[in-house]
């Protein structure tokens, strides 16, 4: 059995004879774990052998009737397990949306063996015990009984006096979503039936106002069976309609008042599919995927941004579920792509299931359970849902392959989910097609080695023009004066001129808040936070200094805290910033924000959305929200605010980060027109990076990279494994990286490793981070055994000089 908990073994159980024959393996079970406690496990298998290390408990109850995974899901998480070299309860951790797991919440019982007689209580704990003779109670039923809030210290005198347990009462967190409904009763759904009743009703007007808005919403005699499902009760409340007339006419059996279960995925049925029809370059894109597929598991899509890789997407989907088989289309990110999905709900409706990190835990039980039961054929989700109860996989898109938002940093499993994808396609024996505007470095190298299919598609639908890209020289325009606000005269001008020609602009800078960092004149200080080595971002709006890393906030000083000085600047710019000072450069423009502070809430996103592509605003100024996948057709201009920060990042794929990022975020200008226009504000526009750019040479720009890899030693030539020594003293933490590093290179060979060195970002959240890097050649033998060979070097480091001081991390796919 699987336990959701970061333990490398699985755990065996006795069943009892009674569950014998309910037991099956991916069924979920309860057993019990470590003192007075209950957990939720799921049954790897049934086996006759006894652990020859511990002594078996049974296990306590079965959840499921039938299992909640299969055999393919525990193939796949075996993978990941072994792969990303974590323990596969981390990765049922993963699996599993927590509705599945059990909530146990503390109940109280009276102890058997208490004697009453035998010690003096209170009135009020008579009044519990009294109450526990024919009931359990949670501490709120407690509270209630004797009316006082607060009852940790009754209870705790309760169990000293040896008169109560306590014990954990499992719950099934996942509850169905249930509404009211009403309907005619039977008797009076024939026209006969129902004229007699009309006329009874005659002298109770209030009541046969009901009936008729009733008969208004439900044609119950023109339409037969449309008065079966009814409707819904808040319907009548919600018309303010009497709801004690409609009490009356329940209580009359005139109505009938019933429940329903309900999904809360709900879907406009109203919706019309419309079909497909592919431009002539789509149309030979898709025959060449089909064809390429024939020989190859995985094809590579290199579609230009607006060159329609949805509608392509749409029809091999089709195509895949026409077949019998179910189709899984993975996304970065949901939040950021509700077009993509609204448009993909207009074709498959309710055959499609999403799965979503901004949803529920309900609703993605729903999504789990409704794939079982063959209710979605297909499921577009986020990368958790590579671990869906599939079993007839046929075909897995990933979009925007190239995105690093597919790579799970933290908690293990650290995995990437598009490379889990290509195993779980495997696994299925599924095909693979992967597409991107800006494929990243690695797919680009597998379908030139042939290991995978490429089809390129090089013109935008309707052979729209690609936008033009300029440079605005930051360099000359601050020498000629001519930056105002840090925005240069060729970006200022060219958003004045797009608006005057009642077009839509977006400016892109990936940095949120007013100004990263806050400054003394007079002694330099910058305040920093107090547990990560990074300077608080100003926040103009809540006027607050936060760390980005930890989330730490403090009001914005008055005065130096080194100096005492007043005299406090404001140094570099945010996306709020920006929207303040464009704002007072274009008073009239109507400018809007979006970043993680202004889409925290659920619909946030979906209304800046809605308020852009209806014109509503002139200039929407963002991060890297704006960069992925958007379609306006009036965007006409695009502007990077700052290109260069993201150049220098201390990352080997910086340069690949800032080419994909600022070709995707132009891609957004004049996607229908053909008028869009692109301004880079740069102060180094020698930097061969925007030579590919502004000439749409991904070819040259990948030629390049892969070069520097080559040299360098990074992928696609090898594997890099990163490995993080977090402690709270910086000294130990050098120490055990030291002594890590030291063992690993006896075991591997010193070549491989590198480092330790401390990591760019000191200290975060406390803790001290040295960081080390290992490379293993691509086409290494024994890959396996050598990964686990580190990671049982790190656990043993772990084990004898870190314990509960700090963690060591494994990344084996650095991203
Ligand atoms: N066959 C078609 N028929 C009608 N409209 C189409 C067709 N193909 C593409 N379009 C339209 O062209 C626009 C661009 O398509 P889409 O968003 O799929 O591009 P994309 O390749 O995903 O671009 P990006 O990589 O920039 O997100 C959309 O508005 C889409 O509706
Ligand atoms: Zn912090």
């Amino acid at each position: 059995m699987v336990l959701p908990l970061p333990l490398p073994q699985l755990f065996t159980y006795k069943i009892p004879d009674q569950l014998v024959d309910t037991v099956s393996a991916g069924c979920r079970i309860i057993v019990p774990f470590g003192q007075r406690k209950f957990v939720t496990g799921v049954v790897r298998s049934i086996h006759q052998h006894a652990p020859a290390s511990y002594q078996t408990k049974e296990l306590i109850d079965v959840l499921d009737v039938t299992p909640t995974m299969n055999a393919y899901q525990f193939k796949f998480m075996d993978w990941m397990a072994e792969y990303y070299l974590c323990a596969p309860g981390e990765v049922l951790q993963a699996a599993l949306p927590s509705g599945f797991k059990l909530s146990s919440e503390s109940m109280i019982q009276l102890n058997p063996l208490f004697q009453e007689a035998s010690v003096d209580l209170t009135e009020k704990e008579r009044r519990i015990i009294q109450e526990l003779r024919s009931n359990t109670l949670s501490y709120k039923d407690i509270s209630k009984l004797i009316d006082q809030s607060s009852v940790q210290p009754i209870i705790k005198l309760l169990i000293q006096k040896q008169a109560i347990l306590l014990f954990e009462e499992v719950k099934e967190k996942y509850s169905p979503k249930i509404i009211s409904k009403i309907r005619l009763a039977d008797q009076y759904t024939t026209p006969h039936a129902l004229a007699n009743l009309m006329q009874e009703l005659d002298k109770k007007p209030r009541q046969q106002e009901v009936l008729m808005r009733y008969l208004q919403e439900v044609p119950v005699i023109q339409t037969p069976g449309a008065n079966i499902p009814g409707i819904e009760k808040t319907f009548f409340t919600a018309s303010g309609l009497s709801t004690s007339s409609l009490q009356t006419l329940i209580k009359n059996k005139v109505f009938e008042a019933f429940e329903e279960v309900i999904s809360r995925l709900s879907y406009r049925a109203d919706e019309k599919k419309s079909v497909v029809e592919l431009s002539e370059q789509q149309e030979a894109a898709k025959e060449s995927i089909l064809l390429q597929l024939d020989t190859k598991d995985s094809v590579l899509l290199h579609g230009v941004t607006g060159s329609g890789k949805t509608e392509i997407y749409i029809d091999l989907i089709k195509r895949s579920i026409d077949n019998g088989s179910q189709a899984l289309l993975l996304l970065p990110e949901i939040a950021l792509t509700t077009q993509i999905v609204q448009r993909l709900e207009e074709y498959f409706g309710d055959r499609m299931g999403v799965y979503h990190s901004k949803f529920s835990d309900n609703e993605r039980v729903e999504v789990w359970r409704g794939l079982q039961e063959g209710r979605y054929d297909f499921i577009v989700g986020v990368r958790s849902s590579v671990f869906l109860p599939f079993t007839h996989l046929g075909l897995i898109i990933i979009d925007e392959e190239h995105e690093a938002s597919y790579k799970q940093q933290d908690p293990a499993p650290r995995y990437n989910g598009r490379d889990a994808a290509l195993m779980l396609a495997r696994i299925h024996n599924a095909k693979t097609v992967l597409g991107s505007a800006t494929p990243s470095i690695e797919s680009r190298d597998a379908a030139l080695k042939n290991r995978w299919g490429y089809v390129p598609l090089l013109n935008r639908y309707g052979n729209v023009s690609l936008p033009e890209i300029r440079l605005a020289d930051m360099r000359v325009e601050r020498k000629n004066k001519t930056v105002q606000q840090g925005f240069s005269l060729t970006l200022l001008s060219a958003i004045r001129e797009t608006i005057a020609n009642k077009k839509q602009v977006i400016i892109f800078q990936n940095r949120r808040g007013y100004a990263p960092m806050l400054e003394c004149e007079d002694c330099g200080n910058i305040p920093m936070c107090t547990s990560c080595s990074v300077s608080l971002t100003y926040h103009q709006f809540s006027h607050e200094l936060r760390c980005h890393y930890c989330g730490f906030t403090r009001k914005v000083p008055q005065k130096c805290d080194s100096c005492s000085s007043h005299r406090l600047k404001t140094v570099g710019s945010g996306t709020e910033r920006i929207e303040d000072e464009l704002q007072i450069l274009l008073p009239e423009a109507r400018i809007r924000r979006m970043d993680l502070d202004t889409t925290r809430k659920k619909n946030s996103f979906a209304e800046l959305i809605t308020a852009f592509s209806q014109h509503e605003i002139d200039i929407l100024i963002g991060t890297q929200m704006v960069t992925k996948g958007l379609d306006f057709a009036n965007v006409e201009l695009v502007g990077v605010y700052d290109a260069d920060r993201m150049l220098y990042f201390p990352d080997f794929r910086a340069i690949e980060r800032t080419y994909q990022m600022i070709v995707q975020v132009s891609g957004r200008a004049g996607r229908k027109s053909g008028e869009g226009k692109v301004i880079i504000q740069t102060a180094q526009p020698e930097h061969p990076v925007f030579a590919f750019i502004k000439n749409n040479d991904y070819d040259g720009f990948f030629t390049r990279e892969l070069y520097e890899r080559e040299m360098y030693h990074y992928p696609p030539f090898t594997r890099v494994t990163h490995i993080s020594v977090l402690h709270l003293d910086k000294k130990e933490a050098l120490k055990t990286a030291h002594g890590l590093t030291a063992k690993l290179k006896d075991a591997i060979g010193s070549k491989r490793i590198l480092g330790p060195q401390v990591a760019s970002i000191e200290k975060l959240r406390n803790y001290y981070h040295i960081e080390l890097f290992i490379k293993l050649e691509k086409d290494i033998k024994g890959l396996q055994s050598i990964k686990n060979k580190i990671a049982s070097i790190v656990q043993n480091e772990h084990t004898l000089h870190i314990g509960s001081k700090g963690r060591i991390i494994i990344d084996t796919d650095q991203n």
